[in-house]
């Protein structure tokens, strides 16, 4: 790895139920750039990792460090300091769905911006130009006064990348973002994303279920099971037994 990693993952534990592990020490350092996707059958501890690194779960052990500090262990505003460096991508798109296309991206400022601002929704006109920039880059330029629900799950998708590139993030998770699009939505949904933050120089983790997928936008895949790391390479070197490995037998395959 060249550039230094972004993220040091070291002997990270999740238990939701004492003495049942959901992820069992996992040490994974993150490269500062590209796309990095994690794969593994379901239930095997996927989101319960990303969960972990912007805290929406708590680990039960181990560090998490982004430079100097230990996501783990931050509390309060430190913590929330912290948190807007990361953005996130969700499966259901986690838009509020009363609100315009415009609000929605603007939620991404919302680590940023006093709370008074938000909630008289006064912006700094800064934001705003970077919100019009971003709908633009995502292909949505003239959706900015739609409500959210009225949007194709692809359209809601762009807007969800918007709002997570609006926190100018540092490093960007993406949790199954394309496991509600169709086969075609969920190809340009991957290279919109592959591409704002190739611009933007921001690296990525992706949950996601669909190997090629994984395969065709990844540098680098990690292949777990069973709430361990089984596979950590290129994409050119996961082979048919690595697969067998993660998911299990091979009817499938
Ligand atoms: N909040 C929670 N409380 C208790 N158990 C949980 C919670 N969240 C997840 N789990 C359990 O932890 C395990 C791992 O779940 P997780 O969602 O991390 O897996 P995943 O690999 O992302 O699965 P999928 O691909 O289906 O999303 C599962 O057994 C799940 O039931």
């Amino acid at each position: 790895m060249s550039a230094a990693p972004i993220l040091k993952i070291q002997g990270l534990e999740k238990s939701y139920t004492p003495g049942r592990p959901v992820l069992r020490g996992i040490n994974l350092e993150i490269g500062a750039q590209g796309i990095t996707a994690v794969i593994g059958p379901s239930g095997t501890g996927k989101s319960t990792l990303l969960r972990c690194i912007n805290r929406l779960v708590e680990p039960t052990a181990g560090a998490i460090l982004m430079g100097d500090e230990d996501l783990a262990k931050l509390r309060g505003s430190a913590l929330r300091q912290a948190r807007r460096r990361i953005g996130m991508v969700f499966q259901e798109y986690n838009l509020v769905e009363r609100l315009s296309v415009m609000e929605n991206v603007l939620t991404g400022r919302l680590g940023y911006v006093p709370l008074w601002r938000a909630w008289l929704r006064k912006y700094p006109e800064a934001d705003i130009a970077r919100a019009f920039a971003l709908l633009d880059a995502v292909g949505l330029p003239d959706q900015a006064t739609r409500r959210a629900d009225a949007l194709s799950g692809g359209q809601r998708q762009r807007v969800g990348i918007a709002r997570a590139l609006m926190q100018s993030p540092a490093l960007l998770l993406a949790d199954e973002p394309t496991s509600s699009l169709d086969p075609k939505t969920a190809v340009e949904v991957m290279e919109l994303m592959a591409r704002l933050t190739g611009e933007a120089g921001v690296p990525v983790i992706v949950n996601i279920h669909n190997v090629d997928l994984a395969k065709r936008f990844a540098i680098r895949i990690i292949g777990m099971t069973g709430g361990a790391v089984v596979f950590d390479g290129p994409p050119e070197a996961l082979e048919n037994h690595h697969l067998r490995e993660i998911y299990g037998g091979e009817d499938w395959l």
